[in-house]
């Protein structure tokens, strides 16, 4: 019986993606890797950009300059090629490994990643997790495919007394239940 687990998405099917797993027997988090070779800027350099900009237009920032920089400034989203499903009263909690930040310069930007049981299988990705990262460092950082980039711990929550859902299902992620639904 299926009860909680990783699959591959049927994107990177025969791909060599690996299934996430725990290091050791007490560790809470299974690793989830990267499936791709990417490289994450350094938001240094971004923000240089965003500075360079600032200076030719004579100290004036223009909306459009705001505009363009904060486009800049989106953190990457690095795919894992994995999807995760669980009974719908868990929640797969994504964080940032210790080493990242000591060793890479990496953040997680949104503090931790929160995937939801109804994200597995959805329309639009499949549910396929993504890790939004941040190079803190002055250097471009090379990931490499089966990099552990951060692990994954699930997790019951609990509801209220007077729970009720706005909705009963989700699209997609990243700002899928958003009015605007610009993402
Ligand atoms: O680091 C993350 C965070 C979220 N997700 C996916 C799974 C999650 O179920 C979905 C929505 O995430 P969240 O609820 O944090 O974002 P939101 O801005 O509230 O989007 P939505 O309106 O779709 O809930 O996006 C990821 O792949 N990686
Ligand atoms: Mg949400």
């Amino acid at each position: 019986m299926k009860i909680r687990g990783f699959e591959v998405v049927s994107k990177y099917a025969d791909q060599g993606i690996e299934l996430p797993r725990r290091q050791t027997l007490a560790s809470a988090g299974y690793d989830l890797a990267s499936a791709v070779d990417m490289v994450i800027p350094s938001i240094w350099r971004l923000n240089f950009v965003r500075i360079f900009r600032l200076i030719r237009n004579g100290h004036q920032l223009y909306e459009r300059d705001y505009e363009m920089s904060e486009d800049i400034l989106k953190p990457i989203l690095v795919p894992t090629g994995i999807k995760a499903y669980m009974p719908e009263d868990e929640v797969l909690i994504l964080a940032n490994r210790s080493s990242n930040t000591f060793k890479k310069n990496l953040a997680l930007p949104n503090g931790i990643g929160v995937i939801d049981a109804d994200y597995y299988n959805n329309s639009k990705n499949e549910g396929e997790i993504f890790v939004q990262v941040l190079n803190y460092g002055v250097r471009p950082l090379h990931i490499h495919k089966g990099d552990r980039i951060a692990q994954g711990i699930f997790i019951k929550y609990l509801k209220t007394d007077s729970d009720d859902p706005v909705s009963r299902e989700r699209v997609s992620g990243f700002g899928s239940t958003n009015e605007k639904g610009k993402m």
